[in-house]
């Protein structure tokens, strides 16, 4: 009887390994067809190996696609058993493109004397040590592979292989929150075979995996566990868990829950917000247990997760190819269907990048809710100002902007519900990060402090009440400003929020020598990510050109173009009494960074008069420092 699903496996290793006999065994014991990679070789192909020539990349190139054709076709039907050499990964990408979902590999392994010694003592066959050895020197075994020992029988080969099919799957999601339920539907969608598990807690969380499995037909064929030793033995070797739990502690906590369980070479992805410094501890940590570690950003929400997210892996690379096939088409595609995942750096790079996503995020969605704050001391109601922003999309749409029309529009009986909603705004640390790593660094990330700061603010609820009882003013503002100007205004910002979002992952990528690419950043963020928006499409090419939006000649001519309707809007606003300090920030950054000669010489004076702290004169471009006897002339 077939247990396995309809899927493609390939089995690959060097000549005379026993391909084709394992192979069409295991067909025949899976009943699925079976096809010989060398029957279908081109004319020419055979030809040349005919003339004794060995064939070169290019002569294999259309070859392997022509098996990738016959292994996608079988993936719509009953799956197959397909034999190739495969030596090479390049090869095997090749092989399994579009299919990688189906994809299972079988690597015959053995040594040279024993494969030698087998086709030697084959009647009519010889192969000689130095072509068997070319073969070895170009294998690129895959660490991802079934590995076969090929001195067992033919027979206990094929139940090897047939049991680990049937029964382990190829990735593992661990914490079924919010994240990883959507994460493990997009998974098993897209054909992998997928283990689940979420905790059981007495009378809390129980069967929690179980439930879930049951839910959704795509999860039919998942595996669900609450216990994890079982949970890690249903994966296959090496084995690749991804953790979807909370940042912090919890994190440190699931790891040493399965240490236990895991062996050599395994790998564990950690696709929670986690903080960067910790992922670079885990890393190391982990390594010191042989045991693989990704850090890696994930945005989008519940519904990217699970239609397609943007992903921002970093740490082992090695690593990362074997996750790489799983990641990529869970992501979502840009706009020239590439996915919307990129490897971004060594240690914790990818969830520094995540964080500063976060950060342009808190920024990008204050900057809206300032604006709501101005049309509403406009006059106008939810409604209306949902109409205005809708017409905004035309010139600056992003994802953010679109959500918050929906929720402007949304009602709860005669009043909208954003009406009723606590003016409390919540953080879980990212915005937090992002600021404490922009003071560490030393790069003035002024928009992000000031709408992590808004938050915080916000918090202080019932002292702002008192305050509005002793500061508001009695009279109703009256902001002398068209909405056209103030759409400039926040477009201002906008362009004010992405410089310096982006400045600040420059200077740690040369702090750090993570050799971070911006056009590349804002590619994986064009689609799937929570501030997707069409100026990030147009950072993609931007960024190709210049990596500084300062210097850039055509955002110089929009800012020039912008800056007076930002003036406008905020010194209103200031003068009003509405509340727009991230919008202030925007105009109030850009005068202080354009200044030539600033006010700094004075601090300077300041600080070498009470602590000799030292000065370097403008006059003196020797970088000497001087000391100036402030009292005693
Ligand atoms: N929500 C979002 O929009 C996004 C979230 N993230 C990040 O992804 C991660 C997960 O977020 P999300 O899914 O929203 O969070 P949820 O709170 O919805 O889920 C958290 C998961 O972690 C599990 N968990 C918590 N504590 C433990 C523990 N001690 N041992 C084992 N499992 C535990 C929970 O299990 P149980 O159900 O049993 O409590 C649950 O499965 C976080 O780091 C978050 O910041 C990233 C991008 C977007
Ligand atoms: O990572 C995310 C989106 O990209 C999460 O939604 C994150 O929780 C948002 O941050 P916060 O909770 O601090 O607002």
């Amino acid at each position: 009887m077939n247990q396995i699903k309809p899927h493609i496996i390939f089995l690959m290793g060097v000549s005379g390994v026993g391909k084709s006999t394992i192979g069409s065994l295991l067909a025949e014991t899976l009943n699925i067809p079976f096809f010989d990679g060398d029957d279908y070789h081109p004319e020419q192909n055979i030809q040349k190996m005919s003339q004794g020539k060995s064939l070169n990349d290019d002569d294999r190139f259309g070859w392997l696609q022509s098996l990738n054709q016959i292994a996608f076709e079988a993936s719509q039907n009953k799956g197959c058993v397909m034999v190739c050499s495969a030596l090479k990964e390049s090869y095997r990408e090749i092989l399994s493109k579009n299919i990688e979902a189906y994809s299972k590999w079988i690597f015959l392994n053995g040594s040279f004397e024993q494969i030698k010694k087998r086709i030697n003592n084959r009647s009519g066959h010889f192969m000689s040590s130095d072509l068997l050895q070319s073969q070895f020197d170009i294998l690129e075994a895959p660490k991802y592979a079934i590995n076969v020992d090929i001195s067992l029988t033919p027979k206990k080969m094929v139940e090897v292989i047939s049991k680990q099919l049937s029964e382990k799957s190829a990735f593992g999601l661990f914490g079924l929150g919010v994240m990883g339920k959507s994460l493990a539907r997009n998974l098993a969608s897209k054909g992998f075979d997928i283990s689940l598990f979420n905790r059981h807690v007495d009378g809390q969380e129980e069967d929690v995996a179980k439930n879930f499995k049951d839910e959704f037909e795509e999860l039919s064929t998942a595996l669900a566990f609450d216990d994890v030793a079982l949970f890690v033995n249903s994966l296959q070797k090496p084995r690749k868990v991804m953790l979807m739990v909370n940042a912090g502690k919890t994190v440190d906590g699931v790891i040493e829950d399965l240490l236990p369980f895991l062996e050599n070479g395994d790998i564990i992805i950690d696709g929670g917000n986690s903080n960067f410094n910790d992922t670079k501890k885990r890393f190391d940590y982990l390594a010191s247990k042989n045991i693989r570690f990704v850090g890696t950003g994930v945005s989008g929400g519940e519904e990217g997760a699970l239609k397609g997210p943007s992903i921002m892996p970093g740490g082992d690379l090695e690593a990362y190819k074997e996750v790489q096939p799983y990641l990529e088409t869970i992501a979502a595609k840009d706009a020239n269907d590439l996915p919307c995942c990129t490897f971004i750096g060594t240690e914790g790079s990818g969830h520094f990048v995540k964080m500063v996503h976060n950060g342009i995020e808190y920024v990008e969605m204050q900057l809206l809710a300032e604006v709501f704050t101005i049309l509403k001391a406009k006059g106008h109601n939810p409604d209306q100002i949902a109409d205005i922003l809708a017409s905004w999309k035309a010139t600056t749409n992003s994802y953010l902007l679109e959500i918050t029309i929906d929720i402007l529009r949304k009602k709860e009986g005669n009043d909208w519900l954003v009406n009723r909603i606590m003016d409390k705004a919540g953080n879980k640390g990212t915005g937090n990060w992002t600021t404490i790593s922009s003071t560490q660094l030393g790069v003035p990330s002024t928009m992000i402090t000031s709408a992590l700061f808004a938050r915080y603010t916000s918090f202080y609820k019932e002292e702002r009440i008192e305050a509005n009882r002793n500061f508001a003013p009695n009279n109703t503002p009256n902001l002398n400003f068209s909405a056209e100007e103030l759409l400039e205004a926040y477009h201002f910002a906008r362009l004010m929020n992405h410089y310096q979002g982006f400045k600040l992952i420059q200077e740690a990528s040369l702090s750090n020598n993570w050799g971070l690419n911006l056009s590349e950043l804002s590619r994986i963020w064009t689609n799937g990510c929570i501030i997707r928006s069409d100026f990030m499409m147009e950072l993609v090419s931007i960024f190709k050109v210049s990596d500084n939006l300062l210097k850039n000649d055509e955002i110089i001519q929009r800012i020039k173009a912008l800056k007076p309707s930002a003036q406008k809007v905020t010194s209103q606003c200031i003068l009003n009494e509405v509340a727009a300090p991230n919008l202030i920030e925007s105009i109030s950054f850009l005068n202080s960074f354009s200044v030539a000669n600033s006010s700094a010489n004075l601090l300077q004076a300041q600080r070498d008069y009470f602590g000799a702290h030292t000065y370097q004169r403008n006059d003196d471009h020797t970088n000497k420092f001087y000391h100036t006897d402030w009292i005693n002339n």
